[in-house]
């Protein structure tokens, strides 16, 4: 059976970047945002759903994050309404893929980790943080999110506080070498783990 290492943190602290990480050194990731993405997609398994309780968040059959965004930016219930369809599509994607265990260790990058419940299927958790002020610049350097957009998403996260001290594993991700080496630390814990069980 795989090692499942959920791989968590708050919004723009480098959950993909330290993903990718884990996958060079041999791993296989799972991305609970990709996931969204391909229920979104033309015809995908969330856009029936959301057309019936949002229609307005639908164009030619797929669900518009831009237009979502702005919903959400005008009333903090839809993004609960979207949570309540989408979360558990979300888990049936995890399942298949963890059933299909494709290497040793299976690394699940899920920005909701705690909030959804998730950390019940892993068997260890790392969380990447860095500082609130780094974590804002970087957010907004992408240039997808408003200020206002992005505190909306920070209130509904918890705070990267708890999130650290429900995860045995910390990432710092200041630097791309220090996040490396973390993440190598890690991986020979685990696979120390893995040949003594
Ligand atoms: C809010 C939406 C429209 C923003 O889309 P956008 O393309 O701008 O951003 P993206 O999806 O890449 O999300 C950026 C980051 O926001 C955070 N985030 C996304 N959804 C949520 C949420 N429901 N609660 C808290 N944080 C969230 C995550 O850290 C995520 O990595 C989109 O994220 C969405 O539809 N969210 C609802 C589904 C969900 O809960 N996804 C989280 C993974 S299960
Ligand atoms: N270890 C690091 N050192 C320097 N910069 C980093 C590091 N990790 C991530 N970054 C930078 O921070 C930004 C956010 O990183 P990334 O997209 O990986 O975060 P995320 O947590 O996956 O974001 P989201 O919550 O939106 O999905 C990117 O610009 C990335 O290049």
């Amino acid at each position: 059976m795989s090692f499942c290492l959920g791989l968590t943190g708050s919004i723009g602290m480098g959950k993909s970047t330290t993903a990718r990480m884990f996958k060079s050194a041999g791993c296989a990731i799972w991305d609970a945002d990709q996931a969204v993405h391909r229920l979104y997609e033309k015809y995908g398994a969330a856009v029936a759903p959301i057309a019936a309780a949002l229609p307005e968040a639908i164009t030619d059959n797929t669900v518009d994050r831009r237009k979502l965004r702005d919903l959400i930016t005008r009333d903090s219930t839809v993004l609960v309404q979207l949570e309540t369809i989408v979360h558990p599509l979300v888990q049936a994607d995890r399942k298949t893929f963890r059933d299909q265990a494709p290497a040793e260790v299976l690394v699940f990058d899920i920005p909701l980790l705690f909030e959804t419940g998730a950390e019940i299927e892993m068997d260890a958790v790392a969380c990447v943080h860095v500082s609130a002020e780094r974590q804002k610049e970087r957010v907004l350097a992408r240039g997808t999110m408003t200020e206002v957009q992005f505190q909306k998403i920070l209130e509904k996260q918890m705070p990267i506080s708890e999130k650290l001290t429900r995860s045995e594993f910390h990432i710092e991700t200041d630097t791309l070498d220090h996040a490396q080496k973390q993440v190598e630390d890690i991986l020979t814990q685990i696979r120390k783990r893995i040949s003594h069980a």
